[in-house]
C-alpha cells in the first residue's frame, strides 16, 4: 500500500468574484503543481473527505458523517454535474470496517454531493470519474457537530483500512480554512429557509441561480465593515497549518466548536476533513512529512485559501 494526501480549500467563487490577476496566477500555478503530482501518483483508489453546504445532507436526516457507495454532484457553482466513480464494494467494504471499529459511520447508496466535494476532485483530477473514488462526507455547517476527536477517530479507521489494500491511495481532504460565508443557520431562521435547512434538496434552477447570487454578493463585500460575516482569520489558519505540520493532530481534540465559529467563522469546521485526512495518512503508516504549499487569506473567494501534501516519513 502506498499512500499520498493532499488537503485543499474550495471555493465555489472561484471564476465569479476573483481576486487580483496575480493571485490567480498564483493559486493556479499550485493547482498545476498538484494535480501533476497526482498524475504522476496515478492512484488506484481516491478517500475524499469533503463538507456538504444542505445540497445532498438537510435536518430531515444530518448525519455526523457518512460514506457513500453511489455519489451524484448537483453541479452547483459550475462545477461539473454527474456521478462519482465510486468503486460500490470498496466502500461498502470500508463501511463495514469503520462500524467494526466502533465508529457509527451513516451509509447512502445514493447520495448528492456539493461544490465542497467535486471542486477538489475536479482541480486534481479533471473530472469527476477519472479514478475509483470513495466519499466521507463530514458534516461542517450544520450544528451541532460531533467533537474533533470523533473526526480524527474516523479518520484513524479509515487510515487503518487503508493500510489493508494493496493500492496506490490519494487522500485528500477540502474545505476552510478560515471562512464564513452566508450559509444560514436552522436557529432563529424564518420559517422559509429553515423549511429549505429541514429539506431543501432538488432546489429549482431559480433557487440555485438566487443562492449563487447571494453568495457572490457575500464575496464582493466580505473582509470589508459591509460584512457581517465573521472575516478570514490567517493567524487561526496558520496555526492549523502548523500543529498538521508538526503531526500534533491530538490537539484537535481540545478545539472547542463554539470559539473556533467565533474567531475564525462558522464555516472553518469544514477543516474537520483535513483533520480526518492527516489523521487516515498517520494511522496508515505512522510518521508522515507534510508541507505547506500555498496559503493566502482571499477575501474574494472567502476562503483562507489553504493547499498542503504529506506523504509517509
Ligand atoms: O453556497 C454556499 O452555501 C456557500 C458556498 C461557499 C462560499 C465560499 C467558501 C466556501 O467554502 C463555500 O462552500
Ligand atoms: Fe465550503
Amino acid at each position: 500500500m502506498t499512500i499520498k494526501l493532499k488537503c485543499l480549500s474550495h471555493t465555489p467563487l472561484r471564476g465569479l468574484n476573483d481576486p487580483a490577476p496575480d493571485v490567480i496566477a498564483e493559486v493556479d500555478a499550485v493547482l498545476a503543481r498538484a494535480r501533476a503530482d497526482v498524475e504522476a501518483f496515478d492512484p488506484e483508489l481516491i478517500v475524499i473527505f469533503a463538507p456538504d453546504h444542505y445540497n445532498g445532507l438537510f435536518y430531515d436526516l444530518m448525519p455526523p458523517f457518512v460514506i457513500a457507495t453511489a455519489a451524484v454532484s448537483v453541479g452547483d457553482y459550475m462545477t461539473l454535474p454527474g456521478p462519482l466513480s465510486v468503486e460500490r464494494d470498496l466502500a461498502l467494504d470500508l463501511a463495514r470496517f469503520i462500524l467494526d471499529h466502533d465508529v457509527d459511520i451513516s451509509l447512502s447508496h445514493r447520495l448528492q454531493v456539493d461544490h465542497g466535494c467535486t471542486q477538489t476532485l475536479e482541480e486534481l483530477t479533471g473530472s469527476l470519474t477519472r479514478y475509483p473514488v470513495i466519499p466521507i462526507i463530514i458534516n461542517s455547517v450544520a450544528p451541532p457537530f460531533a467533537p474533533y476527536r470523533r473526526i480524527r477517530r474516523l479518520g484513524e479507521v479509515v487510515g487503518q483500512f487503508i493500510a489493508t489494500l494493496d493500492k496506490r491511495v490519494l487522500v485528500l481532504g477540502t474545505g476552510g480554512l478560515s471562512h464564513e460565508p452566508p450559509v444560514p443557520l436552522l436557529e432563529g431562521a424564518p420559517e422559509a429557509i429553515g423549511e429549505f435547512l429541514i429539506c431543501g434538496r432538488n432546489p429549482t434552477p431559480e433557487a440555485r441561480a438566487a443562492r449563487q447570487a447571494r453568495t457572490v454578493a457575500a464575496g464582493k463585500i466580505y473582509g470589508t465593515e459591509l460584512s457581517a460575516q465573521t472575516p478570514l482569520n490567517a493567524e487561526w489558519d496558520q496555526a492549523f497549518i502548523a500543529l498538521l505540520l508538526d503531526a500534533r493532530l491530538d490537539a484537535v481534540d481540545d478545539f472547542s466548536i463554539e470559539e473556533i465559529s467565533k474567531e475564525a467563522g462558522r464555516s472553518t469546521h469544514e477543516v474537520r476533513t483535513w483533520v480526518a485526512a492527516f489523521a487516515a495518512l498517520a494511522a496508515a503508516r505512522g510518521g508522515y512529512s507534510a508541507q505547506r504549499d500555498y496559503y493566502r487569506p482571499i477575501n474574494e473567494w472567502i476562503a483562507g485559501y489553504g493547499v498542503m501534501s504529506a506523504e509517509p516519513r
